[in-house]
């Protein structure tokens, strides 16, 4: 609620220290943000009371996923600066003024006063630590990033015509025919238009929602490119290299790349069985690719020492925030091919900017110039709807193209039709799938009577199969107990090779997938602390886990920060076992006299899929994870690149500016044959739909007219 009662501007900058030591004691503000303000007092003594508190909020949208302070926004609504409410609930104490206070009767003019303090706030390259560029403030750092990034973009638009004379369209042409035999359906084929644009771009966003044919199209791009190279006799074959943000994203495209590669209609074509060698299978995470260094932000591929590829790939680009992106654009190399895939609706990435969904955000309508329409007509043999065309198309739009039909979710499914009705913010539709009860058997809902119905742990074990209405397979969703059942039916004896304690291991960690716990919010009683303690208390009691002490055996875990020394990623999840001493302490076998007496010295190791794609089992000592959570629920932001056959969404039941329609969104498309929605307040659905995350930024005005010129 706005607090406009009185003017209450900070009168020095030590009472604008003590104002923000309160909004941190609240859990309103970062002590990081806080002590940002401290530095630049130290810096600059007689510094404004108003452009510390500036400051202080320009640091607090970082740790929000802004790129930086929206400051007519500031003006004109003060309060969602801060993170209120804070998660969890605030202290009983008396609350601190809020900014709406603070800054009432500020207007634009004192704003600008107080920012002209140029030790302190310039407005471009320097060594100021804010800088300013019309109605943003920024820490240095992340206007650079995004500097950075504005400049490739912006020099391969530019060369956009380059690319595409470089492209002989009837060659491509003969080539999407064959890459597309068969493939005859209603409307523009968008994959086959996706194909054609992007072969003829130095930088290109395939976006689309789950099972749209993200992979699939890449891969025939990928075969049309290495096929356009060998015709023309350019040389070596290109060198192709595709990368996900995340362990478990790379690991979920590793494992979908070789099948549909396999399926694509390259038999009895001439040369097709070499070119099919030639598209790697692999696919690693960025931060490998990048060559990330133990201790330290610096990768080892840069500006001065690019990658040695001429293709890139990175999937789940919405995952990547704004300084990787800066520092994967920085790496590549200037006649490299850009090709980014994601979802534009999903969440951003934690850290701040939302780089995809910047470009993407005119994807829907297409904008295709009248030029580029014709051009793609000759390459693809599509005709792009005049809807989607526009002559005053901006050259970005130049370079995105959305999948619009979703293989995977067909015109029934209740998944596919709840994640577009929330997508297009259409609440009675979106109530609607859940009250007909029966018509869509991969949907369900459960109205809990408050925070302690103690049918969610029920659920969250055993599946909730009871709410789903049947399949006509029969199959049946999963809940946590499944994995366990893997876990202690599956075991194999103690004198049993490693092969088969590693192909256990997978098999837990597949089981595990199964099913997922999800949640809005960390803290709190609808928060995935709270959430993992009953889940874990409700596994106790029915004897599935034992063990009293944080580790034991069916803990899951997921990484929440890189660890380069362990290879482990930020995401990756892994499961606690009991294993056999020898194979804990890294024997190759049990010895044989051993064998018998080795099951009463198991120890706890925690299994990872390695994420090299390899399929291989890591063993790790649970000391030695020292950034970990359990993981029987997760926050959606956590789960985005991880998919589960059933995920299983709880809401909080008031409102919190977390619930939005992108997380919903988000949430839903986590699952891939079951969703569940569990909340205690009926209006949820239209409470979190009608929210959506706003990230303040420059980058899309900085791309929109292509220019070559600074963002302003
Ligand atoms: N044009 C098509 N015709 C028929 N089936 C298709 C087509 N394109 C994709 N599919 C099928 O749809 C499913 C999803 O495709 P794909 O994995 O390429 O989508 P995606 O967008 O990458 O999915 P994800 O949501 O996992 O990122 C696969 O089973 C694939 O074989």
């Amino acid at each position: 609620m706005t607090d406009r009662t009185a003017v209450a501007l900070p009168a020095t900058a030590g009472d604008t220290l003590a104002l923000l030591d309160r909004w941190v004691a609240h859990g309103w503000l970062r002590p990081l943000d806080r002590a940002l303000a401290a530095f630049l007092l130290e810096q600059a003594p007689d510094a404004s009371p108003l452009l510390l508190l500036c400051a202080a909020l320009a640091s607090h949208q970082v740790g929000r996923g802004h790129v930086c302070l929206d400051l007519p926004a500031l003006l004109a609504d003060p309060d969602t600066t801060l993170s209120l409410p804070p998660e969890g609930g605030e202290p009983a104490d008396t609350p601190p003024p809020r900014p709406s206070r603070c800054l009432a009767g500020v207007c634009p003019r004192a704003l600008d006063a107080a920012l002209d303090a140029p030790e302190l706030v310039q407005s471009g390259p320097g060594n100021s630590p804010l800088v300013r560029r019309g109605p943003r403030l920024y820490l240095r750092r992340y206007w650079a990033c995004e500097q950075r990034i504005g400049a490739v973009l912006r020099a391969r638009m530019a060369d956009a015509a380059s690319w595409q004379e470089a492209l002989d369209p009837e060659e491509a042409r003969r080539w999407l025919d064959t890459l597309f035999a068969g493939a005859a359906g209603e409307g523009p084929d968008w994959q086959r238009l996706a194909c054609a644009l992007a072969a003829g771009r130095g930088f290109s966003v395939i976006t689309g929602g789950p099972g749209t044919g993200k992979t699939t199209t890449v891969l025939r791009l990928l075969v049309l490119l290495q096929a356009l190279r060998e015709s023309a006799r350019a040389g070596a074959p290109l060198r192709i290299r595709m990368a996900a943000p995340t362990g478990k994203a790379a690991a979920r495209l590793n494992a979908s790349v070789a099948g549909a590669l396999d399926r694509l209609p390259l038999a009895g074509v001439t040369g097709g069985e070499a070119l099919r060698a030639r598209i790697p299978t692999e696919v690693t995470t960025v931060h490998r690719l990048l060559g990330a260094r133990p201790g330290s932000r610096h990768f080892r591929h840069h500006a001065g020492r690019p990658l040695p590829l001429d293709v890139l790939v990175v999937d789940e680009a919405s995952m990547i925030d704004l300084e990787l992106m800066a520092s994967l654009l920085d790496a590549l190399p200037a006649r490299a091919r850009l090709i980014l895939l994601g979802d534009k609706d999903q969440l951003a990435s934690v850290e701040a900017g939302a780089v995809m969904g910047e470009l993407c955000h005119r994807a829907d309508g297409g904008h295709y110039t009248p030029e580029t329409a014709a051009w793609l007509a000759g390459v693809s043999g599509e005709a792009i709807p005049r809807h989607y065309q526009d002559s005053a198309g901006r050259p970005l739009d130049q370079h995105i193209v959305m999948l619009r039909y979703s293989h995977r979710f067909g015109a029934e499914s209740g998944i596919g039709r709840l994640a577009r009705a929330v997508n297009d913010g259409v609440v009675r539709d979106a109530e609607g799938l859940f009250a007909e009860r029966g018509r869509h058997p991969d949907i369900a809902r459960l109205d809990l009577a408050g925070p302690e119905d103690a049918r969610l742990e029920a659920l969250a074990v055993s599946g909730g199969g009871e709410h789903f209405a049947p399949s006509t397979d029969g199959a049946v969703p999963a809940g946590q107990q499944h994995y366990l059942q893997v876990l202690h039916q599956g075991r194999p004896a103690p004198d049993a090779p490693r092969t088969a304690w590693e192909d256990w291991a997978r098999g837990v960690l597949q089981a595990q997938g199964a099913f997922q716990l999800l949640a809005a919010v960390r803290r709190g009683p609808w928060g995935v602390e709270t959430l993992n303690q009953r889940i874990a208390a409700a596994l106790r009691d029915r004897g599935l886990v034992r063990g009293e002490g944080v580790w034991y055996a069916g803990r899951p875990v997921i990484v929440t920060r890189n660890d380069y020394d362990l290879g482990l990623i930020n995401g990756d999840m892994g499961v606690t076992l009991a294993v056999p001493a020898w194979l804990a302490q890294g024997q190759a076998g049990p010895e044989p006299a051993l064998a018998a007496a080795d099951g009463a010295r198991d120890l706890l190791r925690v299994a990872f899929l390695a994420n090299d794609g390899s399929g291989r089992i890591r063993w790790v000592l649970p000391s030695r994870l020292e950034q970990v959570e359990t993981a029987y629920a997760l926050t959606v932001h956590k789960a985005q690149g991880s998919e589960f056959r059933h995920a299983a969404l709880v809401l909080p039941d008031r409102n919190s500016p977390v619930l939005t329609r992108e997380l919903l969104y988000t949430g839903i498309t986590r699952a891939s044959r079951w969703f569940t929605l569990l909340s205690s307040e009926p209006r949820v659905l239209a409470r979190a739909m009608g929210q959506r995350t706003l990230r303040s930024g420059g980058l899309r005005g900085a791309l929109m007219d292509g220019s070559v010129s600074e963002s302003g």
